[in-house]
């Protein structure tokens, strides 16, 4: 029905503040270490909330049950391989739902029709933050920082194994490689780990390379990706070119030397060139 379409819509950031509040709760954390079905009332006293408030954590758990999320059984709540994302040990997808919902810039988007109306290449963050774009805004606000380089770090965490091993003949002649804009360096970490005999470089802004993983098994290289890139036998941009439109995209392309040979995407993010 339209009226529920529209309706799902207008009230989703109520799911989106859902997964914020089991994370800022570290309900994941909780029903994990329980070790079985967790009922209710052990949930809301290991947390610990009031008894009053019992309901309204039973909605709350409803709607993530809902979501996948959780599973219930009549025993209790349960882990999915969702909320096992979630978990701290694990790719800590935590980290990425505290970035997204970062109050400052979540309530930005209030303003998007003014940004549309106005004329000029402004984007909404430039027009709410004085003119700085993410990337100043991100180096001069550390704790939104922060938060952004952990959940670049958990979403690698998430997904770098599989796409490793979806590409392992692509990494095989290679002799090095570098992540452009590989933020920390989580990503290129995993590949490191996985090809020892490949050398890795992480390339990035020097704000966010001087808080790169320490690490033997690759290099770490400061600049900007628009200015000089480092050559290499292959170029690896994970979650790079979305940022950008379509000239800017040519720009960084044309700095990736030796030019492309074949073009590998998997998933919309992810782009790979050889
Ligand atoms: C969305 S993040 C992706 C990070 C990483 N590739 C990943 O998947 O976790 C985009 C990255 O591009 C970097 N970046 C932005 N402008 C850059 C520039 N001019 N030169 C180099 N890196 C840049 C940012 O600092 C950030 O680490």
């Amino acid at each position: 029905m339209d009226i529920t379409r529209i309706h799902n819509l207008d009230l989703s950031y109520i799911s989106t503040f859902a997964l914020r509040c089991a994370v800022d709760l570290d309900i994941t954390g909780l029903i994990q270490a329980y070790g079985r079905p967790m009922p209710l009332n052990e949930l809301a006293r290991s947390i610990p909330i009031p008894p009053e408030k019992d309901s309204m954590l039973g909605r709350l758990m409803t709607l993530l049950v809902n979501k996948g999320i959780f599973a219930q059984s009549e025993a209790g709540y349960q882990l999915t391989p969702a909320s096992e994302l979630i978990l701290t040990e694990g790719s800590n997808m935590g980290a990425n739902v505290r970035f997204t919902t970062y109050a400052e810039v979540i309530k930005i988007w209030s303003r998007l029709s003014e940004v549309l109306k106005e004329s000029g290449e402004r984007s909404l963050f430039e027009k709410v933050f004085d003119g700085k774009n993410f990337w100043e805004f991100t180096k001069e606000t550390p704790e939104y920082g922060k938060l952004f380089d952990n959940a670049m770090a958990s979403l690698s965490n998430a997904l770098m194994r599989e796409l490793i091993q979806s590409y392992q003949p692509i990494f095989d002649g290679l002799n090095n490689l570098v992540d452009v804009g590989g933020g920390t360096g989580t990503a290129v970490k995993f590949i490191a780990e996985a090809f020892p005999r490949l050398r890795c470089t992480v390339f990035d802004l020097p704000h966010v390379v001087a808080k790169a993983l320490k690490s033997e098994s690759f290099d770490v290289v400061a600049g900007d990706m628009f200015e000089k890139i480092p050559p290499a036998d292959a170029i690896f941009l994970k979650s790079v070119l979305h940022d950008w439109n379509k000239e800017d995209c040519v720009r960084i392309l044309k700095r990736c030397k030796p030019a492309p040979l074949k073009f590998y995407s998997w998933l919309r993010p992810v782009f790979w060139f050889k």
